[in-house]
Parts: C-alpha cells; sequence; structure tokens
C-alpha cells in the first residue's frame, strides 16, 4: 500500500474529535479540490511502499485502540479492504475519512468502523464527483462532513440536508478549519441539525504536517 505518513495525534475532525488516534495516511488521490490541505498525499511521489503487516508493526508502537484511514483517498488504495479486516482483528476501532466519490458498500459493518464522508461543496471544484447513493449506506456510527468555504456552499449544503434522508450527525467546518464565527452564525439562524466544528488540530498546531 502506498503510504504518505503515519502519526500519532488528536482526533481533530468531527464526534470524535479530541481522542488520540492514530492517522494512517495513504497516497493518491481521484480528486483535486481547490483547496486540499493535503497537496503532499494527492499524488504518491512521496509515498512509502508498504505492506499490511509493515503498517500493524508500526502503528502498534503508539498506545491508542483509534486509527484513522485518511489520505488522498484512503479507498482507492488496493488492499484497503484487507487492511481494514486486519485492524478490525487487532480490535481497533476505525475512522475512514472519504471523500464521498468511491461505493462504500464494500466496506464491512462493524461496531468498530466510523465511515467519515466528505461532501464536496462547490467552492471545492468536485461536486459532480460527488456519489449520492453512498449517503443512504451511511448509518447513525458514521458521520458527514461539509467543508464551507462560503454562504454558496453553506446553501448547497442545506439544500443536500432538505433533498436527503441522512442518519448520521452531520458536520459542518469552515475551510481552513478555523474562522468560525459566519459558519456559526448562519446556521444559528437556520436552526439546520449539524454541528459547527473547527479543525482542532490546526487551532492547536496550524496548518503543519504530520499533526
Ligand atoms: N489531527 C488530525 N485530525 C484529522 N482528522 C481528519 C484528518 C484528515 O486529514 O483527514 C486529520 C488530520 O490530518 N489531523
Ligand atoms: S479529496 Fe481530500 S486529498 Fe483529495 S483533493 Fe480533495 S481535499 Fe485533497
Ligand atoms: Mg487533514
Amino acid at each position: 500500500m502506498k503510504v504518505s505518513e503515519i502519526f500519532f495525534s488528536i482526533q481533530g475532525e468531527g464526534v470524535l474529535m479530541g481522542t488520540p488516534t492514530i492517522f494512517v495516511r495513504f497516497s493518491g488521490c481521484n480528486l483535486d479540490c481547490s483547496w486540499c490541505d493535503t497537496e503532499y498525499a494527492k499524488n504518491d511521489a512521496d509515498a512509502k511502499e508498504m505492506s499490511v503487516n509493515n503498517i500493524l508493526d508500526e502503528i502498534e508502537k503508539y498506545n491508542s485502540p483509534f486509527v484513522s484511514l485518511t489520505g488522498g483517498e484512503p479507498m482507492i488504495q488496493e488492499g484497503i479492504i484487507d487492511f481494514i479486516n486486519a485492524l478490525l482483528e487487532e480490535s481497533y476501532h476505525i475512522t475512514i475519512e472519504t471523500n464521498g466519490s468511491i461505493p462504500l458498500d464494500s466496506i464491512p459493518t462493524s461496531e468498530e468502523i466510523m465511515i467519515s464522508m466528505d461532501m464536496k461543496c462547490p467552492s471545492s471544484g468536485m461536486t459532480k464527483s460527488e456519489m449520492y447513493d453512498n449517503l443512504s449506506f451511511l448509518s447513525p456510527r458514521d458521520q458527514l462532513k461539509f467543508v464551507i468555504a462560503d454562504r454558496v456552499d453553506y446553501l448547497f449544503a442545506k439544500k443536500v440536508l432538505r433533498e436527503n434522508d441522512i442518519n448520521c450527525p452531520v458536520i459542518m467546518t469552515p475551510v481552513g478549519g478555523m474562522d468560525l464565527k459566519p459558519l456559526a452564525e448562519w446556521v444559528i439562524q437556520d436552526c439546520p441539525m449539524v454541528r459547527v466544528m473547527p479543525q482542532l488540530h490546526k487551532l492547536i498546531w496550524g496548518n503543519a504536517k504530520g499533526v
């Protein structure tokens, strides 16, 4: 598998925010979001080839049952399902950070898996890539995230929520993860059933790599 980096940090996004978590960041992505904050993982130029066992050996060094698979786009990695099954066997809780453009039905059903699906808004330039069928695959233990750059993105997100039956927590985060006020005020005005959240790791460490 093509790995960009493995690091131990706190979960900075979503309902598990604040939980010490091991991150496995895979290289390679099928999208090209305008505001991507992990350009270095979008192609596999700097990737390290690692087997499932190599990765398991590496993450065993950290003392946490929480693993987050991210990228890039983890779901395009060859062998990702075998890796997920190996993590389940080792009793890890797994968060899968996916961009929503890859079918999610190959992911095993388990209490120990949280699918954290991004829904790409207009400012990303990638809205056409989203697979709306994936929304029906999300259960209450998963989460749906919208990264919001402007009012157009916010209205897009509201429309998606209005037109689809969503069964999991919904999170809105401003692009860059830190300037929360405009988004918070829109949500208060409209009161949709969403949670406004920062990217906690960026509040702590700024826009650094490996955190
Ligand atoms: N601390 C921390 N939390 C994260 N949650 C999701 C991340 C991601 O890049 O997908 C991420 C990340 O890069 N760092
Ligand atoms: S899906 Fe994620 S990694 Fe891929 S281009 Fe968009 S923000 Fe970057
Ligand atoms: Mg990140």
